[in-house]
């Protein structure tokens, strides 16, 4: 489990952006972040991955508290896609998922044979094993989004962290990305926290939906708990229904308010 604790958080000494914000995400789930641009989805998943750091309070992986540990030792426990994806020009994707195990060792044989067990593994369970050789930059944005969820994935974390990973990609490759995310959780375990735009696809993909507005938690729960109507309006300003059928729930919107 992952726990945030009283947390607060600002960008400018002025004005806290995050105040007092507790929230906790279970383990071998997928959670989504939602809620409007600007509402601190990225900033939140930053702050799991202690890319920024809280002014205050505390977050706990399991027993252990993140503000205590080292880069290198969470790097074993959290890996992170972030929104804005940079290679080096001339890598083929095999380098680039070997990236994710630079904080194994690799000196000895048993070392560099686990290393390449892990890349295997992660090019396969996203899908893009028959392409390892290709240069990175002549990949579409699907296959590209691919390759960096498997260099994370090599680098064999409980927790993956996604910041919206279907942006950029057309709809075929949107569920593409969400049906591997869904593979690596149910298959692998692993716990995925992602933020996405997209209210149908959070329905669809999630076990848990956090709904943020302005820095603040305005809702957590499955999502038939939490989407409804009028929180949907109250966040986002749009109108719309929700329908519900066969026990599978979308919204569908009307207009802006
Ligand atoms: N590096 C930064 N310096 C100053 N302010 C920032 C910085 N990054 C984000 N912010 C501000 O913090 C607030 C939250 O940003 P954040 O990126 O977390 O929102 P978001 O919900 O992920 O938005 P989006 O859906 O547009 O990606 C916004 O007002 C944003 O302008």
């Amino acid at each position: 489990m992952i726990k945030l604790e009283n947390i607060s958080f600002s960008y400018n000494k002025k004005q806290e952006f995050i105040k007092d914000l507790s929230l906790e995400f279970k383990s071998g789930e997928i959670t989504t972040i939602l809620g409007p641009n600007g509402s601190g989805k990225s900033t939140l998943l930053h702050m799991i991955s202690t890319y920024l750091k809280p002014k205050s309070g505390k977050i706990y992986l399991g027993d252990k508290d993140l503000g205590k540990l080292k880069q290198k030792e969470i790097a074993k426990y959290i890996s992170c896609v972030y929104q804005e994806n940079e290679s080096p020009d001339d890598i083929t994707v095999r380098d680039l998922v070997a990236f994710g195990r630079t904080i194994y060792p690799n000196v000895k044989k048993e070392d560099k044979e686990e290393n390449e067990k892990m890349i295997d593994f992660a090019l396969k369970a996203t899908g893009i094993d028959e392409i390892q050789n290709k240069k990175v930059v002549n990949l579409s944005g699907g296959q590209k989004q691919r390759a960096f969820i498997a260099m994370s994935l090599a680098q064999n974390t409980d927790v993956l962290l996604l910041d919206e990973p279907t942006t950029y990609l057309d709809i075929y490759h949107q569920i593409e990305i969400l049906e591997v995310v869904k593979t690596l959780n149910e298959k692998y375990n692993i716990t995925i926290i992602m933020v996405l735009h997209d209210l149908n696809q959070a329905i669809n993909y999630s076990h848990n939906i956090v709904i943020m507005k302005n820095g603040k938690l305005i809702k957590q729960g499955k999502s038939e708990q939490v989407m409804d109507e009028g929180t949907i309006k109250d966040v986002y300003n749009v109108t719309g229904y929700i329908h519900k059928q066969d026990e599978e729930v979308y919204f569908i919107p009307k207009q802006i308010c």
